[in-house]
């Protein structure tokens, strides 16, 4: 049965002699979440220092993606507040977090919905965001380990919406367990494709 265990970290916790991270020495995934919201929120350090959320979030990413703890360990990036984020897109650029300058959609006059679950051929702003947003986390992800990044979009407060995201998480651990044991050149044959979002 899989037991899940929730440990909140902060950033400054990966520090040279951090001696916590071996506590994680059995574990099966890393289930990263990020809150798709957060690209117009800024945060002040004990210096007066601002920083986008968005970016921060990427540091602690890149952090714990490369920390040889986890090395070969399947990832699951969860984008969490997909209602906020659909909501405010239509409100405020995603261009405002400089690691988004390059969104520039382009978008169908007649945009039927912007329910994240639906398929459709024109797709919302909030579905083409966070698709992007999806895209640049595996981009870096697969240039930091040559590895693939599985993602899901999730609203937090449906409890179905995580449910079907800790399946997908258990999905995985089991492919993973089946998986023959390819190299990382083999493996990353594999790993470009933006196609693994569970919805
Ligand atoms: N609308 C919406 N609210 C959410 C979602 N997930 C969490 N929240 C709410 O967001 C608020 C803050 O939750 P978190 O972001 O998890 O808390 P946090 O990490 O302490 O927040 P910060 O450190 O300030 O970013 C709580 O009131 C949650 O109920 C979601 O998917 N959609």
């Amino acid at each position: 049965m899989a037991r899940y265990q929730l440990i909140r970290v902060h950033a400054r916790g990966l520090g040279e002699n951090c001696k916590w991270l071996e506590m994680f020495e059995d574990v099966g995934m890393v289930i990263f979440c990020v809150s798709l919201s957060d690209y117009d929120q800024f945060t002040v350090d004990g210096n007066g220092c601002s920083s986008n959320k968005m970016i921060l979030s990427r540091k602690f990413f890149e952090a714990i993606v490369t920390h040889p703890t986890f090395e070969q360990m399947d990832f699951l990036l969860i984008l969490n507040k997909i209602d906020q984020f659909e909501e405010k897109i239509e409100q405020v650029p995603l261009t405002k977090c400089d690691w988004f300058s390059d969104f520039h959609p382009t978008i169908s006059r007649s945009r039927p919905n912007s329910n994240s679950n639906s398929i459709n051929h024109n797709p919302s702003l909030g579905q083409l965001g966070s698709h992007y947003i999806a895209v640049k986390f595996k981009r870096l992800y697969s240039s930091l380990t040559g590895r693939k990044l599985y993602v899901s979009v999730v609203k937090g407060l449906e409890p179905g919406s995580v449910d079907a995201s800790l399946k997908y998480a258990k999905e995985i651990l089991k492919w993973s367990e089946e998986r023959p044991n390819f190299s990382s050149s083999e493996y990353s044959m594999y790993s470009m494709d933006a196609s693994s979002f569970s919805h």
